[in-house]
């Protein structure tokens, strides 16, 4: 009906009706593809971003295998821009892969047209699956943020920009306490593309494996939850924006996770919109940020430069 509040929390989750081939098939982003065939679309997606990245460090000024922690996967890229001078907005980027793939070397595709416009991009790497596991990850996207925060505290606002699975390490961070940490940093936007926020969906496709072990693993690592449950405060200033975003060619599934979380924030208090992006899938969404007039480059950029 009509009545917000109760949309999507008595409801029954539609995904529950579903067999297991066709929740398999909603939560493979690469079937959904309509140019390419599943194989070429991952190929594909990962041989731009590999080009991207080449492309990135020889064109700009770059930080590479920087660590923001102990761990071996705790590595970082930045990419400046070429004038750089005192303080500049940092986009923090988090790849996908169903947290068991990826990698910061594969991942630069925004660098070229925003370090372009004066933004520092950060590309990061976190442990995958089956070593890493949820809660880790969530930790090093945070630890990730604090170490941008601490480097450069004059910085113009940090963005946390992710992809797919890299969408949900992003939106976890809105649960970070950071008080806890004793630094807050200077987050000013989310820009969450083609995420994933309930994970209780995926605990029956083949993508869980081996990320998710418990009902309680996937809801302690999912911000829909939290935010339903727990209703954490959104920060008082309200400074904060969260882009959702996703592909027209993303699966209903997709479509659906987006739009609740999305309704979700609204509910909280939190400052949020959402976009359907005409025309692209999963993996155009991201690989078109190599191009200065995407929309989401733009987007981007418009949020970056009006605040
Ligand atoms: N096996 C998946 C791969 C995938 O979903 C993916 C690949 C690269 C980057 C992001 C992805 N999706 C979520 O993290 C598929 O069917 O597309």
């Amino acid at each position: 009906g009509m009545d917000v509040e109760g949309e999507g929390r008595k409801r029954e989750a539609p995904w529950k009706k579903m067999s297991k081939e066709e929740l398999e098939n909603q939560y493979s982003p690469s079937r959904w593809v309509v140019r390419l065939g599943a194989e070429e679309a991952l190929r594909t997606f990962f041989q731009i971003g590999k080009d991207a990245t080449l492309r990135a460090r020889a064109a700009r000024r770059s930080l590479l295998d920087v660590p923001y922690g102990e761990g071996e996967a705790e590595k970082l890229d930045i990419y400046f821009p070429r004038e750089a001078s005192g303080g500049l907005p940092f986009l923090v980027f988090v790849h996908g892969g169903y947290w068991q793939t990826g990698s910061k070397d594969t991942s630069a595709f925004m660098v070229g047209p925003l370090t372009e416009e004066g933004v520092a991009v950060v590309i990061v790497s976190y442990e995958l699956a089956p070593k890493g596991a949820l809660d880790r990850m969530v930790d090093q996207v945070t630890q990730s943020v604090l170490f941008v925060q601490t480097r450069y505290p004059g910085n113009q606002g940090i963005y946390l920009c992710g992809h797919s699975a890299g969408a949900h390490l992003a939106a976890m961070t809105l649960l970070a306490n950071w008080t806890k940490h004793g630094v807050t940093p200077n987050l000013k936007g989310f820009f969450l593309v083609s995420g994933i926020y309930d994970l209780e969906p995926l605990m029956h496709t083949s993508e869980n494996v081996p990320v998710l072990t418990s009902l309680e693993g996937a809801q302690r690592n999912s911000p829909q939850w939290h935010l339903e449950t727990a209703a954490p405060t959104p920060p008082k200033d309200l400074a904060c924006h969260i882009l959702v975003v996703v592909g027209q060619h993303d699966s209903p599934e997709f479509h659906r996770q987006s739009r609740e979380f999305y309704q979700t924030l609204l509910r909280g208090g939190w400052r949020a919109s959402l976009e359907e992006l005409q025309d692209v899938d999963h993996f155009e969404i991201l690989w078109n940020l190599t191009q200065k007039d995407f929309v989401l480059t733009q987007i981007i950029l418009k949020t970056i430069f009006q605040e």
